[in-house]
């Protein structure tokens, strides 16, 4: 039997569907017939045409995408605080919906009358009797769980956990490789926090599993919502630690109705290059310190080189004396333009064949012969082409490639030391490397900065960037030329149309333009396990967004990069420089652990403190059923150190144990580096497709991994293969293991060589 409330809810959202069923089928009649229409063939009606399609089915997208738990909550106002309608009441979902006659009927999360949805305790209700939480499976409303802020209940409410049920009911879901979004659950202290605001650079320090990565994906969708004309045209980019991470995340944002997000690993931040192996962690420790900075930028310079002596020129017979002072004034030429070395490259090669061609002319004209402008230009043109001059010049100033200069710099061991006299040889010999080796996640801030140093390469390719930017600016004006044109009232936001709508032109959308673009800045930059980055990394970020508005979020405990930053303060300088703390930073911490069941994150814990990591503990929200099981592998003494195949029968005998407890749910092997090669083959002979490695291994229901891969991810259970060979890797103490044995939502396994 239905209680009256519940069917009063069921009836409201399904009210609410048969809108979204409504606005879906108008949004694609419109498509259809934007596509049947025949507007012509100039290009400024096909531009026109073509941001009207896109509209459409970014907004048919958007209605597919909140199908899922479309409402989540209730709030019940108080007297006096009733609704524009009179109604008491304020149903909170994924998007805003109006009816026909444009009455509010569903509120977005977004909005600041949402706010009180997440925020309202007994103790401070923010206007609101009552929050009410609906849980659904599929479109219809199963159970209702009511809050009243009665200020009898004031003392034992004011910290308890909003929503309880519907909570607990998220977090011991199965997980399946993916994560979804937290929208009906977010809690006070972290809505507090996604709703910060836009400026300066936030901060969020938290332990594992206390929802970091989930409060900066719905920051991103907040701010994007709440500043459109800030953020639309300049886009928000999400960087995260690896590819394997990027694929974790991908389905959040769409499913918060924001899909123009650009996501990128560290490693893909270089455009045309997308590296996923680093370097050994020495190496990456002197390719990610801060002083690279100074090195590339000598590097540049050393390509700018004033000749010790005068060189003699052969000009089609013509003998032409080149002098230093020449080539020294050509260069003060070009550096007063503090243009980057390639584009002022250009002035300076104008400069010396100007000098030149006066000289030479002086010259002819001395050995008697006359000269006249028409002359002086067929001469220009002799010095522009003399293989002589070209040397010279190109020896005086190389244009210059990033990935040359780099290259260059790696494998030219002379060179290198020339640059750096305060080195040992020992730091220089960690930078050899042959000139067809694979770039790595540590050269890509490298290549960054040399780019920004260097410039466009090619002098047509500069010319064709600026010809992109005014054909953008032309095509934002046809789309503007639409808006006006536009009758779809009820049908589209008008904050969308006005700054979304006019960069979704015939080019790209915004997103897909900023990720194409190495100069591109952006309005916002959300940064995923911070704590990684290296001061390199940082300034690459530092250069996307000039008004450094951030969005930072990690735990200095999981830190587990060589070249990372030990301090918060530390991290932030290349971003805030040394901006104490609440100036051009502020800091915000999360305290309560939501994936991971008490009795394992006190394990976890006990282990760090022992090994003396300093951690941030946070409180667990549930216990799990489970307790944290060990198995003990005897070793042979030949089996040392460490076999893999030794292990790998215990492993499998683990992981089908617990398979018989949950056989739908995901399960994470997480092994030291060197075990995780050979353990793979010997556990896929016995799992089949059911196991993958890697990124791939995500899409699967077992995935083996390192401790590094599993950065930011979850399983239902996690087996931690020589937990002491994880720790003996890490350069960074525990951290490593650390990470590893946070990743369940359920079962804990370690697997220990004797
Ligand atoms: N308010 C919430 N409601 C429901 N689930 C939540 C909530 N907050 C966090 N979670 C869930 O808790 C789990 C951990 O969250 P998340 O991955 O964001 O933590 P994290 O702090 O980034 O962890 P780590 O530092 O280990 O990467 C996820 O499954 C997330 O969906």
């Amino acid at each position: 039997m239905v209680s009256t409330e519940l069917a009063q809810e069921r009836r409201y959202v399904e009210e609410l569907y048969a809108r979204l069923d409504a606005l879906r089928l108008e949004a694609r009649t419109a498509l259809e017939r934007v596509r049947r229409d025949d507007v012509g063939g100039n290009h400024q009606s096909r531009s026109e045409r073509d941001a009207y399609a896109r509209l459409y089915e970014d907004r048919i997208a958007q209605l597919d995408e909140v199908d899922d738990r479309l409402a989540f909550g209730r709030l019940e106002l108080s007297d006096g605080d009733d609704s524009d309608d009179g109604s008491p009441f304020r149903y909170i979902g994924r998007i805003g919906l109006r009816d026909e006659q444009l009455k509010p009927i569903l509120l977005d999360w977004r909005v600041p009358q949402a706010a009180a949805f997440y925020q309202a305790t007994a103790a401070t209700p923010l206007g609101a009797r009552a929050r009410r939480h609906l849980i659904t499976e599929g479109r219809v409303v199963t159970r209702i769980d009511d809050e009243i802020f009665d200020s009898e209940l004031l003392v034992e409410q004011a910290d308890s956990l909003q929503g309880e049920a519907a909570l607990l009911a998220a977090l011991t879901g199965q997980r399946t490789g993916r994560m979804s979004d937290i929208v009906a659950t977010i809690q006070a202290e972290q809505d507090r926090i996604i709703r910060s605001d836009l400026g300066g650079v936030l901060v969020v320090q938290g332990g594992p599993g206390t929802g970091k990565t989930a409060v900066a994906l719905h920051r991103a969708a907040y701010l994007l919502y709440s500043h459109r004309e800030r953020l639309a045209s300049s886009g928000v980019l999400v960087v995260g630690p690896s590819r394997a991470f990027l694929q974790y995340i991908e389905a959040v944002l769409p499913s918060l109705g924001e899909t123009g997000v650009v996501v990128s690993s560290v490693g893909g931040l270089y455009s045309g290059l997308e590296a996923v192996h680093d370097d050994a962690p020495e190496t990456a420790r002197v390719k990610g310190a801060a002083e690279m900075a100074g090195l590339i930028k000598r590097a540049v310079r050393s390509r700018q080189r004033v000749p010790l002596e005068a060189i003699d020129l052969d000009i089609n017979g013509e003998r032409l004396t080149l002098e230093p002072g020449l080539i020294a004034s050509a260069m003060n030429r070009a550096w007063e333009t503090r243009k980057p070395h390639n584009e002022a490259r250009v002035v300076f090669v104008k400069s010396a064949l100007n000098q030149l061609s006066r000289l030479l002319a002086e010259q002819l004209r001395s050995h008697g012969n006359t000269v006249d402008d028409a002359d002086q230009a067929v001469l220009r043109e002799d010095l522009r082409t003399s293989h002589d001059v070209v040397v010279a010049l190109n020896t005086a100033w190389l244009p210059l490639t990033p990935e040359k200069l780099l290259q260059d710099l790696y494998a030219r061991p002379q060179w290198l030391a020339s640059l750096t006299p305060q080195w040992s040889n020992e730091k220089r010999a960690l930078l050899r490397r042959d000139r067809d080796a694979v770039f790595t996640i540590s050269d890509v801030p490298l290549l960054d900065e040399a780019a920004e140093l260097l410039g466009e390469y090619n002098a047509q390719n500069a010319a064709l960037k600026r010809e992109e930017k005014l054909q953008k600016k032309r095509d934002i004006e046809n789309a503007e030329n639409a808006i006006r044109n536009m009758q779809v009232e009820g049908l589209v936001h008008a904050e969308d149309l006005a700054a979304g709508f006019a960069e979704r032109s015939v080019r790209g959308t915004t997103a897909e333009q900023a990720a194409a673009d190495r100069t591109w800045t952006y309005g916002h930059i959300v940064v995923d396990e911070a704590q990684e980055l290296s001061p390199m990394q940082w300034r690459v970020l530092a250069r996307r967004c000039p008004l450094r508005s951030f969005t930072v979020v990690g735990d200095m405990a999981q830190a587990s990069a060589a070249a990372s930053a030990r301090s918060w303060q530390d991290a932030v300088h290349p971003l805030v420089g040394a901006s104490p703390l609440g100036e051009r930073w502020r800091l915000e911490e999360l305290t309560v652990n939501y994936r991971t069941p008490a009795q394992i994150a006190a394990v976890a814990e006990a282990m760090a403190e022992k090994n003396q990591l300093p951690i941030t503990r946070a409180t667990a929200v549930r216990e799990s059923e489970w307790p944290v099981s060990t198995t003990i592998v005897e070793l042979r003494p030949s089996d040392r150190p460490v076999d893999p195949e030794a292990l790998g029968d215990a492993v499998i005998t683990v992981i089908e144990d617990d398979r018989d407890i949950d056989d739908r749910g995901t399960v994470a092997v997480i092994a030291p580096e060197a075990t995780v090669g050979a353990l793979y083959p010997a556990l896929s002979e016995s799992f089949g497709r059911d196991i993958g490695l890697g990124a791939q291994g995500l899409n699967r229901a077992i995935a083996v991994l390192t401790a590094q891969d599993a950065k930011g991810l979850e399983f239902d259970a996690v087996v931690v293969v020589d937990p002491d060979g994880i720790l003996a890797e890490s350069s960074r103490g525990a951290s490593g293991l650390y990470v590893a044995m946070t990743r369940p939502t359920q079962r804990l396994h370690l697997v220990r060589p004797s």
